[in-house]
């Protein structure tokens, strides 16, 4: 079965491309009876108020919370991983209505606004791993969150290294920088637990395939779908190394 990409605002068409760069289809996902007809879904970055909003126009929160429940693989990209947090701080007024079953706490713009938005190396020992390819991963992080606390049964795939104060007081680490402090902590931003990925930046953005790949594979694990029809055909190391050709604008 196809990969399920929910379609209501955000990163979709550049998820869709991603996954086709690894010969898998993505389908859009717009109604909750869409969901019958994918072994798993992926929730684009893109804003999470608005998403909510939308998802409860078309009547989408009791199809996902059933798809979580049932084990499918769900990957969350910021604002996908806030949607798929129990708990999130630092929402607009009203607060707005979560997926769940991500055992953890997100700040929803946890590094500043939209003007604070960046890209580092990741080290993504895991991914590195069961994948191959560089040591680290390009990660854009765009008005992104940041995974505050994790509880049991949630594994920490991903830091960023930011000012203890920052921690500390969970404002801009983008302003504190500034200020020249020095980095000492790191705040987490990737997160597996079971069925349940989430990445605070945008791996959709880039040209390294790497964690659709992973995402592809937890599919896999979970008998969701036959290895035929999720895994690529080609490698994701010859995915980076050729080039192939690339249908969206990304980051090389
Ligand atoms: N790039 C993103 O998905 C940003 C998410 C944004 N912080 C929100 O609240 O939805």
């Amino acid at each position: 079965m196809a990969v399920g990409v929910l379609a209501l605002q955000g990163s979709f068409n550049e998820h869709i491309s991603a996954l086709s760069r690894l010969g898998v289809k993505g389908v859009e996902i717009r109604k909750p009876e869409q969901l019958q007809n994918v072994s798993s879904l992926i929730i684009p970055g893109g804003e999470s108020t608005t998403m909510a909003k939308l998802a409860e126009y078309h009547n989408m929160f009791p199809a996902l919370r059933e798809f979580v429940k049932m084990g499918k693989p769900v990957w969350g990209t910021c604002a996908g991983l806030i949607f798929l947090a129990e708990k999130a701080v630092g929402q607009k007024t009203g607060g707005q209505e979560l997926v769940g079953g991500l055992n953890c706490t997100v700040n929803r713009n946890y590094f500043g606004s939209q003007i604070q938005s960046f890209e580092a190396e990741l080290s993504v020992p895991k991914i590195v791993s069961q994948e191959g390819g560089p040591e680290t991963f390009r990660g854009v992080f765009i008005r992104a969150p940041a995974v505050l606390e994790v509880g049991p049964g949630v594994e920490v795939l991903a830091e960023y290294p930011v000012p203890s104060a920052n921690v500390l007081y969970s404002s801009s680490a983008v302003q504190i920088q500034e200020e020249n402090a020095v980095p000492e902590k790191k705040v987490i931003v990737a997160v597996k637990q079971g069925n349940i990925l989430g990445t605070a930046f945008h791996p959709e953005l880039t040209a390294d395939t790497r964690w659709h790949s992973y995402f592809l594979k937890m599919a896999n694990e979970t008998g969701e779908a036959s290895s035929s029809s999720l895994v690529p055909a080609v490698g994701v190391n010859a995915a980076i190394g050729e080039r192939p050709r690339i249908d969206l604008p990304v980051f090389q």
